[in-house]
């Protein structure tokens, strides 16, 4: 049984229609990376399915309609880990990271030690026990994009949507959080679903990519088949160089005129 399942999915933003007839279907414990170019829909895309914001045609998460179940039945089922992460003034990094249990909470909001143990493990598996009493607006842009990675993971959703996940990490830490993603997601059977530009990440750590030009899917499949080099001119109009490695494709750009 599927855990995603989009199908004839439209979304749109200030009147315009930004993504159109999109089909989508995910199996549990797959990691589906959403690649496009800028202003292809990748977020709005994600953002639906997170019901964040409103979609026409058919969408299940979890078995839920995310655009009718409650906030909190939905945030049990799928976390979304944003590009541009909003963080309220004079919060420290451990209560960011345990704003992510808010689903899960007991009526009246009452924390219970499993609720601490979540946030302190996501801490400690995130590198980030040294910052978490440090508030969360003075970090730098890749510290605080693993602290609103951890308050996704702290969630403990069937389901996580990775927006720009690494964009503002350094090699060693975007390895890092992306084998910890990858590893909850073997283990726990986490799906999960990643709008990711680096697109050799995105064939490394992706199962299937999914290429989004101007809202629709124009390919769906194995990293190998969907990142060819004409295939990437078309659409992004790069030049590039596809090398086949043992993880899978690694996509190289290729100076043009000198
Ligand atoms: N709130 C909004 N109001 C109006 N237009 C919007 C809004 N949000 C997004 N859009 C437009 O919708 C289109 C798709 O945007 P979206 O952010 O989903 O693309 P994306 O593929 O995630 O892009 P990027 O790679 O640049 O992050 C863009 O043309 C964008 O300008």
């Amino acid at each position: 049984m599927p855990v995603v399942q989009c199908r004839g999915v439209c979304v749109e933003r200030g009147g315009v229609e930004v993504v159109t007839d999109v089909d989508l279907v995910v199996e549990p414990g797959d990691w589906v990376a959403v690649v496009g170019p800028n202003g292809a829909g990748k977020t709005s895309l994600l953002h639906a399915v997170a019901g964040l914001i409103p979609a026409r045609g058919s969408l299940r998460v979890g078995g839920l309609d995310p655009g009718a179940a409650s906030r909190r039945r939905v945030a049990r089922v799928v976390a979304l880990m944003p590009q541009r992460p909003e963080v309220p003034e004079g919060t420290t990094v451990r209560e960011l990271v345990a704003l992510g249990r808010t689903p899960h909470l007991r009526r009246f909001g009452t924390e219970t030690a499993s609720d601490r143990d979540a946030v302190e493990r996501t801490l400690d598996r995130l590198e980030l026990v040294e910052l978490a009493d440090r508030p969360a607006v003075g970090l730098s842009g890749g510290e605080l994009q693993r602290v609103v990675l951890g308050r996704a993971l702290a969630q403990q959703p069937q389901v996580l949507l990775l927006d720009e996940p690494t964009s503002a990490l350094d090699i060693g830490h975007q390895q890092s959080v992306l084998d910890l993603v990858n590893r909850m997601r073997l283990q726990d059977e986490l799906t999960v679903v990643a709008a990711m530009h680096d697109l050799t990440l995105a064939g490394q750590y992706g199962q299937r990519v999914v290429l989004l030009h101007q809202g629709r899917v124009v390919a769906d499949a194995s990293p190998t088949e969907v990142l060819q080099p004409h295939r990437l001119s078309e659409v992004y109009g790069a030049r590039v160089e596809v090398l086949q490695r043992d993880g899978g494709p690694a996509v190289l750009p290729l100076r043009g005129e000198r």
